[in-house]
Order: structure tokens, then sequence, then C-alpha cells
């Protein structure tokens, strides 16, 4: 309707996370800079973290307010990131449940009695929101601390814990979990409901507690055909998202080596669809169509590499990305182990610099 040519003025930057950058972003709203945060930020790329966390076992550590606190706010204070995310971790809610599952150093989620049967489906204990204090108050204090930068609250998506769950540990080709989603349909979709159901608790526990974003992670469903997608998992991801009732949150949706599902993955119920490294941002955005806006996507490993060549890929996803409605930048997967903390921090830096306006 306007014939008003002047574009409009650059905000100015917010002192309220639910305005900030990163939320402006999320619904494809003018920023003052394009909002930058990094997968797997707070953790053990950070000498700070990893003394903090010596002699504490990963899931304790999620559970200690206080421990989740700093260890979420490290990277904030160190980056100058738009965003921090919760520090926990996609199981903890199966683990609050009662679930006997570790984190085994080096490896990674690991279930001693994996789900093989309709039985095993039915016997898994459910999540009680009320078990979730330790998480309201981590959120509580990190809000406080946290001023105008806002917080991101994550789950993981029905899928990709699901895979955990019936491979026992992490694996590459995920055939048991697809054996049983071809085998058993109905267990499946009971399985995934019953996911969904806790990952939308896990969810409304930050955002009820002051999170203004989230995340759901799908990590693992690039393995799927679009078709077993978009029947046999996207319903379950899609009531996680309804799971958030009228909380007014914009939703992030990640998965990896999803560039054919990107589409799917934005019906789900995203107004931000993460992408991994790829596919180029310019060629997401067609893909997700133009009410979406996308986060991502250098490639993790870029970041071990030599100076000029980060500069010249940080350039390239900034420019590509300005083709999509928003732009959040952040890697394609998460932090590597080995990378220099101060690689992280010169790439918040470069992103700002290249798009103040
Ligand atoms: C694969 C894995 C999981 N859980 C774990 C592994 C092995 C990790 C490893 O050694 O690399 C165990 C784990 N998860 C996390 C830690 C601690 C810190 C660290 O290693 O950096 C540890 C030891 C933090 C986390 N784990 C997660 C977060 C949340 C979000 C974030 O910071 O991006 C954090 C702090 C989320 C998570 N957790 C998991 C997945 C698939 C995801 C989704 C993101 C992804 O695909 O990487 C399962």
């Amino acid at each position: 309707m306007s014939s008003d040519p002047t574009p409009a003025p650059a905000p100015v930057p917010s002192t309220s996370p639910a305005e900030s950058d990163l939320v402006r972003a999320a619904r494809g709203l003018p920023v003052s800079r394009t909002p930058v945060w990094f997968m797997r930020q707070a953790g053990r790329s950070l000498p700070e973290y990893r003394s903090l966390r010596a002699g504490t076992v990963m899931l304790d550590a999620c559970q200690d307010p206080d421990m989740v606190t700093e260890i979420t706010l490290q990277p904030v204070r160190r980056h100058g990131v738009d965003a921090a995310i919760l520090f926990s971790d996609i199981v903890l809610p199966l683990v609050v449940a009662g679930m006997d599952v570790e984190i085994k150093p080096g490896i990674g989620p690991v279930i001693d009695k994996p789900v093989r049967s309709v039985a095993d489906v039915d016997a898994l204990p459910a999540l009680e929101p009320e078990a979730l204090g330790f998480l309201e108050t981590a959120v509580r204090q990190l809000v406080a601390e946290l001023g105008a930068t806002p917080l991101i609250g994550f789950a993981g998506a029905p899928f990709t814990l699901a895979t955990y769950l019936i491979e026992g540990g992490p694996s590459k080709e995920h055939a048991r979990t697809k054996a049983f989603m071809y085998a058993e349909p109905e267990a499946w979709s009971r399985l995934l409901d019953k996911l969904a159901v806790s990952a939308a608790i896990f969810l409304r526990a930050q955002v009820d507690a002051g999170a203004v974003a989230v995340q759901l992670f799908d990590s693992w469903a690039g393995v799927l055909s679009a078709a077993d997608y978009a029947e046999r998992v996207l319903p379950h991801s899609r009531a996680v998202f309804d799971g958030l009732g009228e909380r007014d949150v914009p939703r992030i949706h990640f998965g990896v080596g999803t560039g054919e599902l990107l589409p799917l993955i934005g019906d789900a119920g995203a107004d931000v669809v993460g992408v991994d490294w790829r596919i180029p941002l310019d060629e997401a955005a067609r893909r997700v169509g133009p009410n979406r806006s996308l986060q991502g996507n250098l490639d993790p490993a870029v970041l071990l590499a030599d100076r000029a060549t980060v500069d010249r890929e940080v350039r390239r996803v900034v420019e590509q990305g300005r083709t999509a409605r928003g732009h959040i930048f952040n890697l394609g997967h998460g932090v590597l182990p080995d990378t220099d903390p101060g690689a992280l921090t010169h790439v918040a830096e470069l992103v700002h610099e290249l798009t103040t306006r």
C-alpha cells in the first residue's frame, strides 16, 4: 500500500531481549546489525568451561542451576555474541523422566536398555513438569544476568531423540531406528508422540521462566527421505511447536544434511530454518520461501583454517544471507572441540562490522 520510497530507519539496539536483533531477525523485521551466535558456543572449546566442569559429570552439571548459569554466560562475555543458549543437552528431559541415559565422555549419550519393542515404548516414563524446578531456577538467574541479551531455550526433536533411544547410543546410519519406523509404524508414532510431549514440556518451562526464542534440534533428520520425513516425523515435530500454545516466541528449527528437507523443516512450524554448510544460504532462501528467516551456515571446520579463509567465508555467508527474509549468523553445526576461541570472537566482530547499518 505504502508508496514511501525511503527505507525503514535502522532500529537502535534494544534494551529488551524480546526486542533484540535476534528476535527481530527471526521475525523478518529490520535489525541494527545481523545477530550472531554459535551452536555449542558454551562448552568444550572454552578453557574457562573445561576448568569449571572438571570433576563434574555432564548430566549433573546440567541440573546444577549455578553451573548452568555460569557456563551459559561464558561465551556471551568472551565473544560478545547476540544470544545465549541454555547449557543443557537434548537427552536431559529423558534423564529427568527417569530413563537410564548416560553421557559417556568422548562418545555421547548412551542408553543401557535401548527401545527395541512395542512394550519398551509403552514402558517409557513420562516427564513431570514439576521435576524441572532446577531448570526454571537456572533460566530465571540467567535472564537476570543477561540484561538485553536474549536467551534461547532448546529441546531435541522427537526423531533425533528416538535415534539415541533405539540405537542405544550415537550411530551413523540410524538403521535400527529406520527399521523400527518401518516395521512398527504404530509404536513408532506413539514413541514420537511421547517424545514430543516431553520436548514441549521442556520448552515451555524455559519460555515461562524467560527464554525469548526456542530452537528445536532435529540434528539427524537429514538421514530420512523427504517422503518419510513428511509422513512419519514432521507431524511430531509440529506437535512440539504446537505445544508452545500462545507463547509468542520465535521458533528455530535445525537439522544437519537437510538440504532436500528444508521446505518441510519450515512447514513444521518454524520462523527460522537452520541450515548446515552443504547448500548456500541464497539457495536455502529459495527453498524455504519468503515467509521464513534463515540461521547459519559457516562450516565449523572453516574456523580451523587461516584468518584470510575465515574472513572470505564469513563475507560469503553474510552476502548470501542478505537474500533471506532475515538472517541469524551461525555455524552450520556445533563448534568443533579444537576451535580456537579467538577465531569465534573474531567472527562475531566481523559479522557486526560487515552488517552494522
Ligand atoms: C552428540 C552428543 C549429544 N550429547 C552429547 C554428545 C556428544 C558431544 C560431543 O562429544 O561432541 C554430550 C554433550 N553435549 C554437550 C556436552 C558438553 C559440552 C561440550 O562438549 O561442548 C557434552 C559432553 C553440550 C550440548 N549438547 C547440546 C547443546 C545445546 C545447544 C548448543 O549449545 O548448541 C549443548 C550445550 C545439544 C545436543 N546434544 C546432542 C545433540 C545431537 C544435540 C543437538 C545439537 C547438535 O546437533 O550438536 C546429543
